[in-house]
């Protein structure tokens, strides 16, 4: 039989939790038997870590999904965990489970991870000895970044002398093969305008609160100069999209021949307000920087990207900011730890028609980072014009509002709510009505982009 591994969509959530419950069977008359039973994978969670690219399944002919893997981001630093792993025991003992694993792993390389880590039962054959024969060694179980993990065995009264930790290290990527970065989405926690200026470019304060949700670029470098994107992206020509015009712009300063292909898996809703874009920009940048040894600081590399939008330099920066001019003068904030339900009212909102509009308010008083902070300042100068041009989203904007205080993200058209909690976020997006799109993602004041520019530089620890 043959099967093919891909990416999880979210619409594979309940097949896969199925999956998982199958699984599980085989595990009647353990001693782990009664623990499995009453815990299964949440599948809103599981939903998430497909959203964040982060879950393979392996599907057979017919198309039917038969098993899956699904990595957690959560350990941070270094290292990335195997968080489940499950293939219907219909289609055991035909290297499914090796596939996954390895794709998987190989994921993890090109991302920069040094090391995959995993918690399994060391006394069945399908657990422990198979990680064993695929290079994962037993490791300390005392290690602080299981302690979590021993912890909810505990909760859930898992037989604790029978649960190995267990970690595979990963050789450095092959930088001249394909290496994977992270773009991540931005939302604007307000905005006001105060001014214009003489090149009709507006003057604006802002907030940019980062997420650790976006799009994926694949990088591979080339030696003949040549700059190609792979991937179509439906509406944006090769020669017009972002990831292009920013490698063409860094080539002016990396080394004669530096070239690249270029694949991106766009998530983030194209001119949602959420900066997608922008940020594929700001990572080609930062990325190919790194890969074709240019050596552009951080002030070259965020002017670069001013002359691409006015949202990239946040990117290229990767702090979550206050921001004025036209959001390249940027303070860095440290923001409290808060969860964003974003709704995607599937709509196009131009912002260059929007900065036009007659009835937008550009003479605002300008606000404070104090204000800000007190949580006085939310509102956005777009939200009034974007209202009563969309109604697709003022409707999303009036449904939020049921549960919070909606905003609007930049010029739209998304629209988030923020949250203290990932399970409030969770509970309100469960709910989201037919014909929008909820994503739930936590805010970052370091950027996905820079971790993983760490890991990388890791790899040779001389900055590369
Ligand atoms: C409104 C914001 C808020 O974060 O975000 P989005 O809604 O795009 O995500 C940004 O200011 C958008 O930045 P970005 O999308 O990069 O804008 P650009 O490509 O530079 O400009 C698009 C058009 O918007 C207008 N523009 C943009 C920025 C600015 N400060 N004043 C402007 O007047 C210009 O007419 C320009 O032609
Ligand atoms: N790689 C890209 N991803 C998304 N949009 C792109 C890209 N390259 C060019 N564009 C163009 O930029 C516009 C704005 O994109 P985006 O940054 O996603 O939204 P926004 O500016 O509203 O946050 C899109 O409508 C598209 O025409």
């Amino acid at each position: 039989m043959t099967f093919h591994i891909e990416r999880a969509r979210p619409d594979q959530v309940d097949a896969l939790c199925a999956i998982e419950r199958a699984a599980v069977e085989l595990f009647r008359g353990h001693r782990a038997w009664r623990c499995y039973r009453q815990v299964s994978v949440p599948p809103e969670v599981l939903r998430e870590a497909i959203a964040r690219g982060l879950v393979w399944v392996a599907v057979i002919g017919s198309g039917e999904a038969v098993g899956f893997i699904w990595l957690d981001a959560e350990e941070g630093g270094d290292a990335i965990g195997v968080a489940e792993m499950d293939v219907l025991p219909s289609h055991g003992q035909r290297g499914i489970g090796a596939a996954l694993l390895e794709h998987a792993c190989g994921w993890a390389r090109r991302a920069g991870y040094h090391r995959v880590d995993l918690g399994t039962l060391a006394d069945v054959p399908w657990n422990a000895p198979f990680y064993a024969k695929h290079g994962f060694q037993v490791v300390d179980k005392t290690r602080p970044e299981f302690a979590f993990a021993l912890e909810r065995d505990r909760e859930n009264g898992f037989p604790e002398d029978l649960r190995v930790f267990m970690s595979r290290p990963l050789p450095p990527p092959d930088l001249a093969d394909w290496t994977v970065w992270p773009a991540p989405a931005k939302v604007n926690l307000f905005l006001r305008i105060v001014g214009r200026r003489p090149d009709g470019y507006h003057e604006l304060q802002t907030v940019f609160r980062l997420l650790d949700w976006g799009d994926e670029i694949r990088l591979r470098v080339r030696t003949d100069g040549g700059i190609h994107r792979l991937t179509d992206v439906p509406g944006v020509p090769e020669e017009a999209d972002l990831v292009v015009r920013a490698a063409r712009l860094l080539q002016a300063h990396a080394p004669a021949g530096s070239g690249a292909d270029i694949e991106v898996d766009k998530r983030v809703p194209m001119g949602g307000g959420l900066g997608g874009g922008s940020s594929d920009a700001a990572t080609v940048l930062v990325a190919l920087n790194a890969l074709w040894d240019a050596g552009l600081d951080e002030d070259t590399l965020a002017e670069l990207g001013r002359q691409l939008g006015a949202d990239v330099p946040v990117f290229v920066r990767g702090r979550s900011a206050w921001a004025e001019g036209i959001g390249e003068k940027l303070t860095p904030l440290s923001l409290p730890g808060r969860w964003y339900v974003v709704l995607d009212p599937h709509e196009h909102v131009p912002t260059g028609a929007l900065f036009q509009a007659s009835e937008l308010t550009r003479n605002a008083p300008p606000a404070t980072i104090s204000s800000f902070a007190s949580g006085e300042t939310v509102e956005n100068a777009f939200a009034p014009v974007v209202r009563a041009r969309h109604p697709r989203v003022a409707a999303a904007l009036d449904w939020l509002d049921g549960f919070g205080r909606a905003r609007l993200s930049g010029s739209g058209a998304c629209v988030f709510l923020e949250t203290d909690s990932v399970e409030r976020a969770e509970a309100i997006a469960e709910r989201c009505p037919a014909g929008f799109t909820a994503h739930v993602a936590k805010g970052e004041d370091v950027s996905p982009l820079q971790v993983a520019l760490a890991r990388f530089r890791g790899v040779d620890g001389n900055g590369k």
